[in-house]
């Protein structure tokens, strides 16, 4: 069963005294994967070991990411596409977006080890990512957890007013948010260093579709 969180970045008190709920800035799901499904995207990832590769972003700053990543995930990834497809409904009137088109989940999966990190960014401000519409980051890791650190940290400009929130990565839960908000990955404990050991994350973007229905061309 799945627990839909979904968390406020604070009310306002209005004169007359009423409460504003503002929008949230990410959603958050619970116990995403059942157990078996949980089992084999943590049997798979760790199989894949030897095929991470260094973490890039589009913008190609030395040192601002630093992780390894797994970008042909195929094998796993309808465990996580199919069920955040299903949400998307929700998420969007939850997050206040407005319905639109899917032309493209990208998909990867993300290790964090040791004094891994991603430094402040929003998921959407280049030129090849600017039509990513929502983030999703999954997060699993080996029973017992070796690591600490590695929260999620939102830093939002909200019309004048400065949001800020952690997120502690949580054993097979998901978080959704608008890829323009600003956030990044404080630094990972893993004092192991052993790959098995990481902060894992299934993670990606939804891109929307620019294009207006051409039947008036
Ligand atoms: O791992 C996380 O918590 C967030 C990752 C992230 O921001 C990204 O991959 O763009
Ligand atoms: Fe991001």
């Amino acid at each position: 069963m799945q627990d839909i969180v979904c968390l406020e970045p604070g009310t306002d008190k209005q004169p007359d005294d009423q409460q504003v709920v503002k929008t949230p800035l990410y959603v958050q799901v619970l116990n995403f994967l059942d157990h078996k499904e949980w089992q084999t995207l943590l049997d798979y990832t760790l199989a894949q070991a030897n095929q991470f590769v260094c973490s890039t972003t589009f913008t190609n700053q030395p040192d601002y990411r630093v992780s390894q990543s797994l970008n042909a995930v195929a094998e796993v990834q309808s465990l996580i596409v199919d069920k955040v497809k299903s949400l998307l409904p929700q998420v969007c009137q939850q997050l206040d977006i407005p319905p639109f088109f899917v032309t493209l989940i990208e998909t990867q999966i993300t290790a964090h080890n040791d004094g891994n990190y991603y430094k402040l960014h929003s998921d959407n401000g280049s030129y090849d990512t600017f039509n990513r519409e929502i983030s999703y980051v999954y997060y699993f890791y080996r029973e017992l957890q070796a690591f600490s650190g590695g929260e999620l940290r939102f830093c939002v400009d909200d019309s004048n007013q400065l949001l800020e929130q952690q997120i502690t990565p949580q054993q097979n839960s998901i978080i959704l948010f608008p890829s323009r908000y600003l956030h990044e990955v404080l630094p990972v404990c893993c004092p192991s260093k052993m790959f098995a050991n990481s902060r894992f994350t299934f993670n990606g973007w939804i891109r929307k579709s620019v294009f207006t229905n051409p039947t008036n061309w």
